[in-house]
């Protein structure tokens, strides 16, 4: 529902047509006609602020930033990848509340010189990405950056209770749900210059987190859940410090996927296991249930809860990286 139309740039742009060169208000036109509106969104872009019909008693927010050098890279990733990751990475946090994404807002700065083409691949990804849960990009801003900045806010909601960091009991498994360890994997190959094993490039640039997962969590009774944007036992040891319980990985739980295998002989035999211990980027989602629960399908046990504070890994402290941190 813009209301500010302008004819879309991305119709004639010009070959290497800049931000510049296109103008903000075109720009914010082209960008908007790429973000169709779902039937909760009142009033979409185009006005001071939108307004969306709200079905459930409660509405789930999340925010994350996306800054170009640190969570990606513009000649590691397309800008449809990086489009795809930034919805994604933010559609997870509701997932990980066992809720569904609904309507996302989007910030973005970027350089003037750069590529509208760009901006408007990032846009189609961004958009891609939120059709595979049914949400729509109801509003934004745009202003110009050193660098490409995309922040992100996420709006949802929950059928059953939200699912809560704090939640796990002693008794209790920890399940996994999704791929772990390939966009670590993926982001340790680039880093040496290299593009294969391309599924783990893949996996880095745009992850496929379990979407179904969370909501069937909830549903099936889950004490405890987050995703896994910084590394699988950084985020175990959320879940512990949060429910004030102690929780065992079990090593030979972790599926391992073979490329990971080739990757960790590559660089020089360190333990592949590794990426699935400490790496972060594809979004699975943990979760801890009852022992006697019926785990959803696509969840796996690889660890349990005991009374006490920490991470064990197979029964013992793990030295050495858990997770990726900022500061
Ligand atoms: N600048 C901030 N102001 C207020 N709350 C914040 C800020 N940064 C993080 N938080 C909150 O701290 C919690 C943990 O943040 P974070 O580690 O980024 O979680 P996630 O991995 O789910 O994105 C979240 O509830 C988040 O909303
Ligand atoms: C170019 C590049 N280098 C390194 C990484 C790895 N990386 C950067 S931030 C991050 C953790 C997740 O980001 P964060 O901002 O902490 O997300 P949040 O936990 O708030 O969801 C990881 C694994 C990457 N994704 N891309
Ligand atoms: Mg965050």
């Amino acid at each position: 529902m813009a209301t500010d139309q302008h004819p879309d740039p991305a119709a004639a742009l010009e070959p290497g047509a800049t931000l510049g060169d296109i103008g903000e208000f075109a720009l914010i036109s082209a960008l908007t006609q790429r973000f169709p509106q779902g039937e909760q969104v009142l009033i979409g872009p185009g006005d001071d602020a939108a307004v969306l019909r709200v079905r459930t008693g409660h509405v789930v927010v999340s925010t994350d930033l996306m800054v170009e050098g640190r969570h990606f890279r513009r000649d590691w990733a397309s800008a449809a990848d990086v489009g795809h990751r930034a919805a994604a990475q933010n559609i997870s946090d509701i997932n990980a509340m066992g809720g569904t994404a609904t309507s996302l807002t989007i910030g973005i700065a970027a350089p003037v010189d750069l590529e509208a083409q760009w901006l408007l691949d990032f846009a189609q990804g961004f958009a891609d990405e939120c059709a595979l849960v049914g949400a729509s990009v109801v509003g934004g801003d745009l202003t110009r950056g050193d660098q490409v900045v995309v922040a992100v806010t996420v709006l949802g909601a929950c059928t059953v209770a939200p699912v809560v960091r704090s939640g796990a009991g002693p008794g209790d498994v920890l399940a996994v749900a999704g791929r772990q360890g390939w966009a670590a994997g993926g982001l340790a190959v680039l880093g040496r210059g290299f593009r294969s094993p391309r599924v783990l490039v893949e996996a880095y640039r745009r992850p496929e987190p379990p979407y179904a997962a969370g909501p069937a969590a909830a549903d099936a009774g889950a004490t405890s859940m987050i995703d896994v944007s910084d590394g699988l036992l950084s985020e175990v040891a959320h879940l512990a410090t949060a429910s004030g319980v102690r929780i065992d990985v079990r090593s030979a739980d972790l599926e391992v996927p073979e490329p990971l295998h080739a990757v960790a002989a590559a660089l020089g035999g360190v333990d592949p296991v590794g990426f699935v211990l400490s790496g972060g980027d594809d979004h699975a989602l943990l979760a801890t249930f009852p022992a006697d629960a019926d785990l959803p399908e696509g969840w796996a046990v690889i660890g349990s809860v005991a009374e006490g504070e920490g991470v064990t890994v197979d029964g013992a402290v793990r030295t050495g990286d858990t997770g990726w941190t900022h500061f």
